[in-house]
């Protein structure tokens, strides 16, 4: 399976709509990708707290109707990376969107650990309470969203559910690029499962991104790894390479719930 991560740089300056042609041309970009991932929130910007009241908008608002029509183009499955949903009761969410190649909506999923202690995020999103998995591009893949990766359990019901390849579009902040290495790194071991850790890059709302997307394999090796800037991160992933692993140090076999 061909994966591209595209690392966007976030900079808010640029409106959503623009954004949004940029993402779109980005996706159409990758012909031969199985899979497509965006990160966290590219078109208002993670740390842009003050927008997300305005730029909310429903599943098939213009960034669904973007991507859905993106991975449809290209013929590939996208991962939309995520939006500040508005949803049906009025609430604001931090929502990702698994398109298939058809360009049909296959998942969604609402962060479960919002981001901000006492501000941002924290006090603006309600949190997701769904697990989700899907089967895609003959894989399936675990959804979890920039700040979850500090929970692993979450990480954990996911392989539960039967993930074998971990999707987590980011907006971290450079200031913390350390943990999100080690973090991520660490899910993809203790889970033996791929990793496509996608951040974004640039500056917005006076945060560094990160950038520094990552793809790793089930055994922990880092098979690619993005700088600080707007880039494209490919791999090739072989999937029976999890199966394979799974059984060869069938660690979870050991695994006592007390
Ligand atoms: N957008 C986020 O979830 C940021 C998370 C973060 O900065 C951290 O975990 O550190």
């Amino acid at each position: 399976m061909r994966v591209s991560l595209l690392q966007m740089a976030v900079n808010t300056a640029e409106s959503p709509e623009s954004r949004r042609e940029a993402a779109g041309s980005l996706v159409r970009d990758q012909n031969g990708a199985d899979l497509v991932v965006l990160p966290e929130l590219w078109p208002v910007g993670a740390f842009a707290f003050e927008s997300f009241e305005a730029e909310a908008e429903p599943l098939d608002g213009p960034t669904g109707q973007a991507m859905s029509a993106a991975a449809r183009d290209a013929g590939v499955w996208l991962h939309g990376g995520s939006i500040v949903e508005r949803t049906a009761k009025g609430d604001l969410c931090n929502t990702s969107l698994l398109f298939a190649p058809d360009g049909e909506l296959a998942a969604v999923y609402r962060k479960i650990h919002r981001f901000g202690f006492d501000r941002g995020e924290a006090t603006l999103m309600v949190a997701g309470e769904e697990i989700v998995t899907a089967p895609a591009a003959g894989t399936v893949l675990g959804l979890a969203t920039c700040y979850d990766l500090r929970f692993p359990e979450v990480f954990r019901r996911l392989l539960d559910a039967g993930a074998e390849t971990i999707v987590l579009p980011a907006g971290w902040p450079a200031a913390r690029g350390g943990h999100w290495r080690t973090l991520a790194i660490a899910r993809a071991i203790e889970n033996q499962a791929y990793v496509l850790a996608c951040g974004t890059a640039g500056t917005h709302a006076g945060v560094e991104q990160n950038g520094r997307s990552l793809i790793v394999a089930p055994d922990g090796e880092v098979l690619a790894e993005a700088g600080p800037g707007q880039e494209v991160l490919t791999a090739e992933l072989d999937l029976k390479r999890v199966a394979a692993y799974r059984e060869k140090f069938p660690v979870h076999k050991d695994r006592r719930l007390f």
